[in-house]
């Protein structure tokens, strides 16, 4: 029996998270963690939920984008969508005026995320997938060039070898995670020990820090944090795309005593060469380049695996095209051999990201080396199956689904600006 899909709603759900200064970096100093969250219903009663995530103001927009869009979703069958998902994800991406508005950037790849989020999640409460079916979800114009669907195929094919070890050994140990928790930029000193000392007792190893503002602050903390966590444990550090490119390198090379694993977004997102430039002058003192939290597209990602501008591969569930988009960059990334840790946090992105880690450690990569999900301890009650971390790992989602249904209670009191929560700080 075909599921007709026969409504969506989008609603704007935000947290004040800026109160206390949750998610603070040097670019975004006060943000409220906030989704526009999706449900679509097919005429058979099932749900689908998806969303995207976004920092306060401006989610009404996306909503407004989700909107635009629902014309093209609402009426189409599930069937008749994963049938051709490359085709329906075109429809979305490309439609032939909404594309000036993108294209496959901005507000309507935030809203194309949050849909296409939904479908893959009333899709994943309904069947298994394989990786020819997989394969015919991306998209592959202007990446062959880089990596073709033969190849793609090849790659999922090959990962069969070993695969029902991985999940095993996934369901039992998890996927190593890392902690971004102790340390946003507008934490003190006292607080951030205290949260880093609740960390290492929890059994976290891995920790990253918010930097970008003001170096000897920077230089403060990384210390701090460094003496707390010992020489054996990993740092790394994310500036949020504050510097020019010579400005990141000076500004790196004087925290490289802390030994970073990485520096994150260190300028701005869209500059590739820029980012190559930074690559190259960090490789000596054994400091990465992580990016991809803003990196909207695959051909974004395509053009830094080719310039050798990342040594680190920060996929967003949220931020590219849903479930699509990622499984071409997990590919890419594959191919141009450099492990993907993805970006996490935010309002359900950790519920959502698990699921492509866990599918690249067990169909695609095979690998586990300088891998680790992020991890951010908030707002996980607010989901109906929230992550669940084991000893620093994420342990693998029992439930169906992509694991983004919200308690409707929690989506009500935070509803923007009508909802309990909003009301009672005006
Ligand atoms: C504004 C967000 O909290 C951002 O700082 C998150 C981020 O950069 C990260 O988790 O990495
Ligand atoms: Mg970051």
């Amino acid at each position: 029996m075909t599921k007709k899909i026969i409504k969506l709603t989008v609603r704007d759900v935000r947290f004040p998270t800026s109160l206390e200064q949750h998610g603070s970096d040097a670019m975004h100093t006060d943000p409220d963690y906030s989704v526009a969250y999706v449900v679509i219903e097919t005429d058979q009663g099932m749900q689908g939920y998806g969303l995207t995530f976004t920092v306060g103001r401006g989610t009404e927009i996306v909503v407004c984008a989700v909107e635009a869009l629902s014309a093209l979703v609402v009426g189409k069958s599930l069937e008749e969508i994963v049938s051709d998902f490359r085709g329906f994800y075109r429809l979305l991406t490309s439609d032939g005026q909404m594309r000036w508005i993108g294209p496959e950037k901005g507000v309507i790849q935030l809203a194309t995320a949050a849909v296409l989020n939904a479908v893959w999640d009333l899709w994943a409460r309904s069947e298994g997938k394989d990786p020819r079916k997989l394969i015919s979800c991306i998209d592959f114009r202007y990446i062959t060039d880089a990596l073709t669907e033969e190849e793609a195929l090849d790659i999922l094919v090959k990962a069969q070898t070993g695969k029902q070890q991985r999940v095993d050994q996934m369901l039992k140990e998890g996927y190593p995670a890392y902690t971004t928790s102790c340390a946003w930029l507008g934490y003190s000193d006292q607080l951030l020990k205290q949260l880093c000392t609740d960390a290492l007792n929890d059994g976290w190893t891995k920790f990253k820090v918010k930097v970008g503002a003001d170096l000897k602050d920077d230089i403060r903390r990384c210390s701090l944090i460094r003496q707390m966590i010992g020489p054996h444990n990993t740092l790394m550090i994310d500036a949020n795309q504050r510097w020019d490119v010579g400005e990141a390198i000076t500004w790196v090379t004087r925290l490289a005593e802390y030994k970073p694993l990485w520096i994150e977004e260190p300028t701005s997102p869209d500059d590739i060469l820029g980012h190559a430039a930074i690559s190259k002058a960090l490789a000596p003192l054994g400091i990465g380049v992580a990016t991809g939290e803003q990196c909207h597209n695959r051909v974004m990602f395509k053009q830094f695996l080719q310039a050798s501008a990342l040594q680190f591969v920060q996929i967003d569930s949220c931020r590219l095209g849903s479930v699509n988009e990622n499984l071409a960059v997990l590919l890419m990334a594959h191919k141009f051999k450099v492990p993907v840790c993805p970006h996490a946090g935010g309002v359900g992105l950790c519920e959502l990201v698990q699921h492509l880690i866990l599918f690249d450690y067990i169909s695609v990569s095979a690998s586990l080396d300088n891998r680790m999900c992020e991890f951010v301890d908030h707002l996980h009650q607010h989901f109906r199956s929230p992550v669940v971390i084991q000893n620093a790992h994420y342990m693998p989602p029992k439930d169906p689904g992509y694991s983004c249904e919200m308690l409707e209670s929690s989506v009500q009191t935070h509803q923007y600006p009508q909802g309990q929560v909003w009301k009672k700080l005006q």
